[in-house]
């Protein structure tokens, strides 16, 4: 019989041949490079670790997203990291715990689920970020917003937008100003808010938060909608602080608010945002504040952080950007002056035998006479 399948990856698993490798790196270092330019030191957490380490950090992360299994060593339950931002908490929690305070860390590699995102089937995503650890202020949030733009456009996205978000908005309003009748439950509110559906959230008995349905859109716009609706004050110091932070991106990135928006943020707490670029369809990242989880007895650790998923700038960026141009060594060739054309940049092809072609292996430029002329 055949072994038709010998070859094949599972869904949502795929290779990255050269052009998509090539510029994955790029996408990598020059994001770093951003990062580290301001201070944010680079951290490399393991590929995979007790599922509890993982779990136990943050909030509302969601185990069953992950892949999980028994580690035939220690026989404890493992997990491979979906999100390398709770293991940078857990690094702040324990090694890190007396560097001092704010605490700039960066980071990539790939993550992994179980299932893809919405439309998105990918189980294996690039993801590059920072995290800020130890503040979750307005001027925090302004720089890790900031440093988000910067690495996305410094890796290539071109017309970026940016769209606000109050992840805790609804917990603080219920708790506050707009508490739900007996017998109705905010998780049918929050249901409600995001499926977008006013009739529904009226049935729920979430009359109050309708205006929320409305103060969506272009920032200034939705922000004064949101204001108006928030007359009664609980949410005065979020309100100034999202204009706070719109104010310092400036002409940085076109600026959007959706204040009930929840999709992808399991532990943010008052503030988050996603983060998009023309020409790419999806979000390319996300970030906000929250609050980084001790232990027992101990105050939790205010943090804010952004986490990029690139992979689908470094395809449209693969498709368009062309190959470097590379310089054929022929057979015979002074290594010394082969050498030194590397030291000064050119990528070298060394031929191995009489037959090896240059144009056929992608070479743009021949050695000869310790000259690289053009093909
Ligand atoms: N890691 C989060 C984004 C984030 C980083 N720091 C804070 N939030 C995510 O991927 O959704």
């Amino acid at each position: 019989m055949q072994d038709t399948d010998r070859d094949l990856l599972p869904e949502g698993l795929g290779d990255r041949l050269p052009d998509q490798a090539r510029v994955a790196q790029h996408v990598r270092r020059v994001g770093h490079d951003v990062l580290a330019g301001h201070g944010y030191a680079r951290v490399e957490p393991p590929l995979l670790e007790f599922e509890k380490s993982l779990a136990s950090r943050m909030a509302g992360v969601q185990m069953r997203r992950m892949f999980r299994f028994v580690d035939p060593s220690s026989l404890r339950l493992l997990a491979l990291r979906s999100d390398i931002t709770a293991q940078v908490a857990r690094m702040a929690a324990t090694s890190l715990s007396g560097a001092a305070r704010p605490l700039r860390l960066s980071y990539s590699g790939p993550v992994t689920t179980i299932k893809g995102d919405g439309l998105d089937p990918s189980r294996e995503r690039l993801q590059v970020g920072a995290e800020l650890i130890g503040t979750d202020t307005v001027a925090a949030a302004a720089e890790i917003v900031e440093l988000a733009i910067e690495a996305l456009s410094a890796a290539g996205a071109t017309g970026i937008s940016v769209d606000f978000t109050l992840p805790d908005l609804v917990d603080t309003l219920s708790d506050g100003p707009l508490p739900l009748a007996p017998g109705y439950r905010i998780e049918q509110v929050r249901e409600m808010l995001d499926a977008k559906n006013a009739g529904g959230l009226v049935d729920v008995g979430g009359e109050g938060y309708l205006p929320l349905l409305y103060a969506v859109g272009p920032f200034e716009s939705a922000i004064a909608q949101l204001e108006a609706f928030a007359a009664q004050g609980a949410l005065d110091s979020r309100i100034a602080g999202l204009r706070e932070i719109a104010a310092r991106i400036g002409a940085k990135a076109r600026i959007t608010l959706d204040p009930s928006e929840r999709h992808g943020f399991e532990y943010q707490s008052w503030f988050g945002f996603t983060i998009y670029a023309e020409g790419i369809s999806g979000s390319l990242g996300r970030g906000g504040t929250y609050r980084i989880l001790g232990q027992a007895g101990e105050e939790p650790e205010a943090a804010t952080g952004f986490s990029l998923y690139p992979d689908p700038l470094i395809e449209a960026l693969a498709v368009s950007s062309p190959e470097p141009d590379k310089l054929f060594l022929p057979l015979g060739h002074d290594p010394q002056l082969a050498a030194q054309q590397r030291a000064v940049g050119w990528i070298t092809v060394a031929a191995l035998s009489e037959n090896d072609d240059a144009r056929a292996l992608g070479c743009s430029h021949r050695l000869e006479g310790g000259e690289a002329v053009r093909l």
